[in-house]
């Protein structure tokens, strides 16, 4: 792992008791913990609040996406379990984007608040059946930089977009991105992809990895074996 880079291993099992097995062989200081939809709605607060309290930093990866209202007492909600950075999407628009920002305003610790962009399983032709007619990159640029002025610590995007949005908005910007796929490993339902290493050389601060690593048949391998790819 660069100074830069960390891996976020994305927690995609059904519930807490199939997730466990990898956690416990994990430390926080190989790689971050991303839970997702399907993980917190089966295992809840509580299993969020347990790998806080293992001194993990936890990416809770809901992607709210609602009116300004709702998605600002959600951000509040899942600032509140203790996490290192939560989502909402892009296209809410502006005032959601501020609403989001302003429900962490006032704690101490907040988490990092980012917005999706263009999802990494999307391609142009997807883009375009939702009446998108810029390209990817104009429009991950686009939705990147109205999560900026609305305040916002960075993004969610392919590694495709991310020198174009550090270029935009700045090195401070975060930029997360899955789509992240090691030489050989399944594209699965992932469109716009990047080997761990060339993700790592544009400087990208979070790479995010589920099936490569989870569906491994030795995830700590593979996590290692990532790592050290960074490295190399
Ligand atoms: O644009 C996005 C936003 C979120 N994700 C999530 O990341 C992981 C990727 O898992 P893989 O198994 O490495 O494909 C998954 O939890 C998605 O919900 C994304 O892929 N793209």
């Amino acid at each position: 792992m660069t100074a830069q880079t960390t891996v976020f291993v994305a927690l995609d099992y059904a519930d807490a008791q199939s997730a466990w097995p990898l956690i416990d062989k994990l430390s926080p200081q190989e790689c971050g913990l991303k839970v997702g939809k399907e993980l917190f709605t089966s295992a809840g607060p509580d299993f969020v609040r347990e790998l806080v309290k293992r001194d993990f930093k936890v990416f809770l990866d809901l992607k709210f996406h609602d009116i300004p209202t709702t998605v600002k007492k959600a951000v509040r909600a899942a600032a509140e379990l203790g996490v290192w950075m939560v989502n909402v999407h892009a296209s809410g628009g502006k005032r959601m984007l501020e609403a989001a920002r302003e429900a962490v305003a006032d704690m101490q610790n907040p988490p990092l608040v980012i917005a999706v962009t263009v999802l990494t399983s999307m391609t142009e032709d997807d883009l375009r059946e939702i009446g998108i007619r810029s390209s990817a990159e104009q429009h991950v640029l686009h939705l990147a930089q109205l999560a900026k002025s609305a305040g916002l610590d960075g993004v969610v995007c392919s590694a495709w977009e991310a020198q174009a949005i550090a270029d935009a908005c700045g090195h401070d910007f975060i930029r997360v991105t899955p789509g992240i796929r090691p030489v050989g490993a399944e594209q699965g339902d992932q469109r716009r992809i990047m080997t761990p290493p060339e993700a790592a050389a544009l400087g990208i601060e979070v790479l995010v990895i589920g099936r490569p690593i989870t569906q491994a048949k030795d995830p700590v391998a593979a996590l290692h074996a990532i790592n050290q790819s960074l490295t190399a």
